[in-house]
């Protein structure tokens, strides 16, 4: 099958993921865990790497510490990703993850290096070119230090208004800044939706309605992820409710998100059709939650996981 559409993922902040299990974290105690990796990775990275692993050509950027850039190197030429990262100087953050035997994964997210304004500058230069390079380019993660929320906003306008597709990834107050550009494609967790509209949402319908607010800001697909209980996808066409198969064995849950992202870019790229796509986004994020690590590296797997998801429409 063709690719239809020209990729970027961008990653402002990206991080390691050192990822561990212990049964139980005792707070203000020692507490030894189990390492299960330390990976390079960050939303928009994350996306490019399931995409690489499903055979999808595509470019990654954002920025990168130039202090600690070996890993990442290596995975972008690893997965044939075109690096168009912007270098700047320090370090590149580590986050913390750690799933408990009987709890979701603690996630210690840190700051993450500063951003000049000069740093900054040269990179929104850079990218008023985008659209001749690409169609669609996906925003993810959190903001580093020295960008502020509206200098974010103002940026994804000027995607926008390239005529790009954006899609956008990202929590606090990048989530609720990045919305009043109206990108093409969101998609916040359950959690994520609570704090945008300020208030709990207890059932399928609070959710919807809230979504429905959402879609009113000129969003075209409005897509919530609310972990093992599936997602909701709110497209002009249709409103579609997916039900993965549960994973019984989680290994970590991070990675969920992004994956599921990587799959929806993934069916639209391809022309499926929304149920298929949102399907497939769906065992895309269930196959992470059986793995410490994110991809695909398994695609019988994600077949077989494929087959069991449920979709139906409201
Ligand atoms: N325990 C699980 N079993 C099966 N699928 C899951 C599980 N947890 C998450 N998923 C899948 O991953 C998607 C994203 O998970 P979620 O936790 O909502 O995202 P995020 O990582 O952004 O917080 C869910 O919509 C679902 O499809
Ligand atoms: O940029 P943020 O919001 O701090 O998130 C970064 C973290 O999100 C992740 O990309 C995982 O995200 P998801 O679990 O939502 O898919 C980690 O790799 C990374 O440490």
């Amino acid at each position: 099958m063709s690719q239809a559409l020209r990729i970027l993922t961008v990653t402002l902040n990206p991080a390691f993921d050192l990822v561990g299990r212990v049964p139980r974290i005792e707070i203000g105690e020692v507490n030894t865990v189990e390492t299960l990796g330390l990976y390079p990775a960050g939303k928009g990275i994350n996306v490019a790497k399931v995409l690489a692993d499903l055979d999808v050509d595509l470019s990654v950027s954002g920025f990168l510490g130039k202090d600690n850039q070996g890993d990442f190197v290596q995975l972008f030429e690893q997965n044939k990703l075109d690096d168009q990262f912007q270098r700047i100087d320090g370090k590149t953050r580590i986050n913390v993850k750690i799933t408990e035997t009987e709890n979701d994964v603690t996630d210690l997210n840190f700051l993450g290096f500063n951003v000049s304004e000069q740093d900054w500058q040269t990179f929104v230069d850079h990218s008023q070119q985008w659209h001749t390079q690409f169609d669609l380019v996906a925003v993810c993660g959190s903001l580093p230090r020295g960008i502020s929320a509206e200098q974010f906003a103002d940026w994804l306008k000027s995607l926008k208004n390239q005529g790009l597709k954006v899609v956008l990834d990202s929590s606090n107050a990048a989530l609720t800044a990045g919305l009043k550009a109206s990108p093409w494609l969101v998609k916040p967790n359950h959690r994520e939706l609570e704090t945008w509209i300020g208030r709990k949402l207890n059932s399928i319908d609070e959710i919807i309605d809230a979504a429905k607010e959402l879609q009113a800001q000129d969003i075209e697909n409005v897509i919530i992820s609310m972990g093992a209980e599936g997602s909701i996808w709110l497209s002009k066409d249709a409103i579609l409710q997916a039900q993965p198969p549960r994973c019984e064995n989680v290994v970590s849950t991070v990675g969920a998100g992004d994956s599921m992202v990587a799959g929806l870019i993934y069916g639209l790229t391809k022309g499926f059709e929304q149920a298929h796509t949102l399907a497939f986004a769906s065992a895309t994020s269930a196959l992470a939650v059986s793995q410490s690590n994110v991809g695909v590296s398994d695609k019988a797997q994600l077949e077989t996981i494929l087959q069991q998801v449920k979709i139906s429409q409201l």
